[in-house]
């Protein structure tokens, strides 16, 4: 007993150290809302300048260990500078991924500097222990590191909620431009809290080294357990901030001990950790206030076939006739690093979810392999299938947190499990063979289909082999870009809300997703294997996913040339190779290169290589009268408008809408308070009140994107159970106030999105045969009406704000909805597009026989197109009936007052 009581207090004091950093980081967040990744490698920096300033140079420890504190704080700084003010792109992604740059080009350096090995660094603090029951021993040193870090904690919470410093702070992440009208100096603001952030890094290195050592394995420990501490705190909270890193250190250090028989459990706290914090505080879809993250430039999946046939032509001749063994050699590696970098292509680019595992699921493919290769004896494809699939469970459960997360806390929980992988399985000699690792066979031999393959002999061979593999996943990762899944990922990507309104199953797509890149992953795992007589499983520390996407970002992660363009970076690759014929650079600095690329990619081209190769190739055509892109888009609008195929009015099947007594509170506010009402197949309906009387809510209540009370009905079926994805594919759809378009997603795919068909099995169709299923009648319907037939290919950024409008509703109506919930569809129009969309609104309820539930604050138009009318005024129904009954009523004219636009003298004559 008295030993797991000293080791939680001893926990306890490493614990604090892990505090110190993640209150850094929680500094820099509240004053940037970026989560500073490299917080692992400033610290890991400021404990090795320690050892060389005391061990080396002979410096007194305080003073060396003050410039380890400075150097924190200037690299905090430095950090800020290239991830917050130089680049051009605003988007908190793109300065996330520039944190991951500066943390390898800190390992780099630190690694080209003070090489591989860890340093032991002397006592910083007072010697001596301290017995305060009997049986448990404590040195001093921790308890002056809990006193520490306590009282870092209560200062910083009395700085940021007493100082104007702190409360500055708190509003620049949010309201940089009302802060600058009131004198404030954003800059300095914001450079003061990164600067503090760095040095409680530094100092967090400088107190452990004497504890750890100074050792880049530590970084990606410290790295890890920081965030994690960091997100217990909610990347807020200063005290809960403290208590998070206790409580893990405090457990990581008794699990050090007692393992209860699983090697590696301790660094798997930390992913544990995460996981309870993202279970207790995270939604399954986002909050109507959550501002979706921009990310890399999808690309169009189209394949030009010329492209192709040089993408494999030219490598067959460079391996058949140009390239010695050692070239050869640096193809294979780059070719074997395109592979993960394409399941990234799949999940960072097409579905939004930022995850650091991918490389650590080749590793898993790669054990799975080595295991049925080496000790079980399997044949080559029999293999490479089973690694590829027995990845994919371990990709979900990668995923799983992304069911109620995203963003950055995904990648931090994601990282979590990578180390955790890497702790609980790479790890585990039993597993892995440790430093002697597996043999793929007895006799050293690699055989695929009977044909010797191993590396040694045959080089040449295992390259054509890889680089089938790659372009046929190549050409499989663009068709699913191009298919129906690729629409809905890119609409989960862009607007999660808007997806489940679509009739989109969020999770399920990101899930699908999570497996197929999981399985993509895994088999280059498999190839990665096969590529060494004797498999490894060193090369899979948790930080060689940051790493991955770095290169992955760098090449474009939204394409699948980008995934090609950034595996020439993977070290021992062909880019280090060609930079160490030309320079003499070995891996470390190439490592190095890649975190500068990285950096200079995110400061000036933040949609990387791959995009910025097609738009100077865009640019030199348009020089060129040869306007590809203007061809593709007529005929994307081609599509549809075939000759002689006139659309038709579309009925939809009848189905009417009953809510009864539904209500919905936001803590003290009774937004919608018993609203009873029904809308009939082929009918009108109007909601009008003042604003915040609750009418959007209603809507959001009826659709399942709040929980709500009472009782929703659809045709006589229940809906209230139902989630917000199932009631759209049940018939109900909805328009927003915010419009909601996909804008990463043409007019036509945004149209498609709701109106495609579904079937579990559709992602693994898409990715053969991506062009299955036409656009439906609606959808042509949809847009003859709506006259968008020119506009089809365009993106929505490029559209006015009345077409955006139309488009939107054109959307809804896509999918053929028994119930159509428009939310203001009119506001922000001429009278002429008022008009029009009043007679589409008619149309819809009398041709396709819809039941329509209209918001709208224009009086004189829901008087037109309305049958009935129900009016709300804080969250009640005060009166319902014929538009001239309702809007005569004195209640809602006085609800209304101030409200009611006068009418314009076109109205009035019409
Ligand atoms: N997520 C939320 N959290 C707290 N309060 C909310 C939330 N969403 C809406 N409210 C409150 O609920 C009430 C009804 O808001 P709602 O947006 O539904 O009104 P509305 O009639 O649609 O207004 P408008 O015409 O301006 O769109 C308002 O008091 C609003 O502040």
């Amino acid at each position: 007993m008295s030993e797991i009581v000293t080791l939680l207090l001893l926990g306890l004091g490493s614990g604090s150290l892990v505090a110190l950093s993640a209150l850094g980081l929680v500094v820099t967040y509240r004053s940037s809302g970026v989560v500073n990744f490299a917080v692992g490698g400033v610290s890991m920096a400021s404990a090795y300048l320690l050892w060389e300033l005391t061990r080396e140079a002979g410096w007194p420890p305080l003073a060396a260990g003050f410039l380890g504190i400075l150097l924190g704080a200037v690299l905090g700084v430095v950090t800020y500078v290239l991830v917050m003010v130089l680049p051009r792109a605003n988007s908190t992604l793109t300065r996330v991924i520039g944190t991951l740059a500066v943390l390898l080009v800190i390992q780099a350096v630190v690694q080209l500097r003070y090489g591989p090995d860890a340093r032991t660094v002397g006592e910083l603090l007072p010697g001596g222990s301290v017995t305060p029951v009997s049986g448990v021993t404590l040195p001093v040193s921790r308890i002056v590191l809990f006193g520490v870090a306590v009282a870092l904690a209560l200062t910083l919470g009395a700085v940021y909620t007493r100082t104007s410093f702190g409360v500055a702070t708190t509003a620049v992440s949010e309201r940089p431009r009302t802060l600058a009208a009131l004198g404030w100096r954003i800059g300095m603001l914001r450079a003061g809290n990164w600067a503090v952030g760095g040095a409680l890094a530094g100092a967090s290195g400088v107190l452990l080294a004497p504890l750890t050592g100074a050792s880049l394995g530590n970084a990606q420990a410290l790295t890890v357990t920081v965030l994690a501490a960091a997100i217990v705190g909610g990347l807020r909270s200063f005290p809960l901030t403290l208590v998070g890193g206790m409580v893990i250190g405090m457990l990581q250090s008794v699990l050090s001990i007692h393992d209860l028989g699983v090697s590696g459990l301790a660094d798997a706290v930390p992913f544990v950790a995460i996981i309870g914090v993202i279970t207790v505080r995270g939604r399954s879809l986002p909050l109507r206030s959550f501002v979706g993250e921009r990310l890399p430039l999808v690309g169009s999946g189209r394949i030009s076939l010329p492209g192709l046939a040089v993408a494999v032509v030219v490598p067959v001749v460079l391996i058949g006739r140009v390239l010695n063994e050692e070239w050869t050699a640096a193809l294979t590696t780059t070719l074997l690093a395109a592979i993960p970098l394409l399941s990234l292509t799949l999940l960072l680019g097409y579905a939004g979810q930022l995850s650091l595992t991918q490389v650590t699921l080749s590793g898993v493919g790669g054990l799975i392999a080595a295991k049925l290769a080496g000790e079980a004896g399997w044949p080559f494809p029999v293999v490479v299938l089973v690694a590829m699939l027995g990845t994919v469970p371990v990709g979900l459960v990668v995923g799983l947190p992304s069911a109620r997360t995203r963003g950055i806390s995904l990648a931090v929980a994601t990282l979590g499990l990578a180390a955790a992988i890497q702790a609980l399985v790479f790890n585990n000699e039993s597993l892995t063979g440790g430093g002697a690792g597996i043999p793929l066979s007895a006799d050293g031999s690699v055989l695929v289909f009977g044909v010797p393959f191993d590396t040694l002999l045959h080089p040449d061979r295992f390259a054509y082999l890889v680089l089938g593999f790659v372009v046929v996943l190549a050409v499989l990762v663009a068709n699913l870009r191009r298919g129906a899944t690729g629409r809905r990922m890119i609409a989960v990507r862009n607007n999660e809300r808007a997806a489940a309104g679509l009739g989109v199953n969020v999770v399920g797509t990101k899930l699908w997703a999570f497996g197929l890149a999981a399985a993509i992953s895994g088999l280059g795992g498999a190839l990665a294997a096969y590529s060494v007589p004797v498999a490894l499983f060193s090369g899979y520390p948790a930080l060689a996913n940051v790493a991955a996407v770095g290169y992955g970002v760098v090449g474009g992660a939204g394409s699948v040339l980008g995934a090609v363009f950034g595996s020439t970076l993977q070290p021992s690759g062909v880019g280090s190779a060609l930079f160490d014929s030309l320079f003499g650079l070995g891996p470390v600095t190439m490592a190095l290169v890649g975190g500068l690329l990285l950096l200079i990619t995110i400061v000036f081209s933040p949609d990387g290589m791959a995009t910025a190769t097609a738009r100077a190739v865009g640019s030199l055509r348009r020089r060129i009268p040869l306007q590809l892109p203007a061809r593709a888009r007529k005929k994307q609008s081609a599509e549809l408008h075939e000759p002689g195929t006139p659309t038709t009015a579309h009925r939809v099947r009848p189905a009417a809408l009953h809510v009864r007594s539904v209500q919905v509170a936001f803590g003290a506010v009774r937004a919608v308070d018993g609203v009873e009402l029904h809308v009939e197949p082929g009918e009108v309906v109007g909601v009008v009140g003042a604003n915040g009387a609750g009418k959007t809510t209603l809507i959001d209540a009826i659709t399942g994107f709040v929980p709500s009370a009472g009782a929703i009905e659809l045709g006589g079926q229940p809906l209230s159970a139902v989630s917000a994805y199932g009631r759209a594919r049940a018939g109900i759809a909805r328009s927003w106030q915010s419009l909601e378009l996909i804008e990463d997603l043409t007019v036509l795919e945004n149209l498609r999105v709701g109106s495609d068909a579904r079937t579990w099995w559709s992602p693994l169709a898409d990715m053969v045969r991506p062009k299955r299923g036409e656009p439906t009648a609606a959808v042509r319907r949809a847009v003859d009406v709506l006259d968008l037939g020119g506009h089809l290919g365009d993106m929505p950024g490029e559209l006015s704000t009345g077409k955006r409008k139309l488009v939107a509703l054109a959307r809804a109506v896509a999918g053929e909805p028994s119930v159509l919930l428009l939310d203001e569809p009119c506001s922000g129009l001429d009278h002429h597009e008022r008009e029009e969309v009043g007679k589409v609104v008619r149309s819809l309820a009398e041709e396709w026989g819809m039941a329509v539930l209209l918001i709208e604050h224009d009086v004189h138009l829901v008087r037109r197109v309305c049958d009935r009318i129900v009016a709300l005024d804080f969250g009640r129904v005060i009166a319902e009936g014929t538009p001239d009954h309702v809007l005569s009523e004195p209640a809602v004219m006085a609800a209304y007052l101030g409200d009611v636009p006068e009418p314009t003298a076109e109205e009035v004559s019409s």
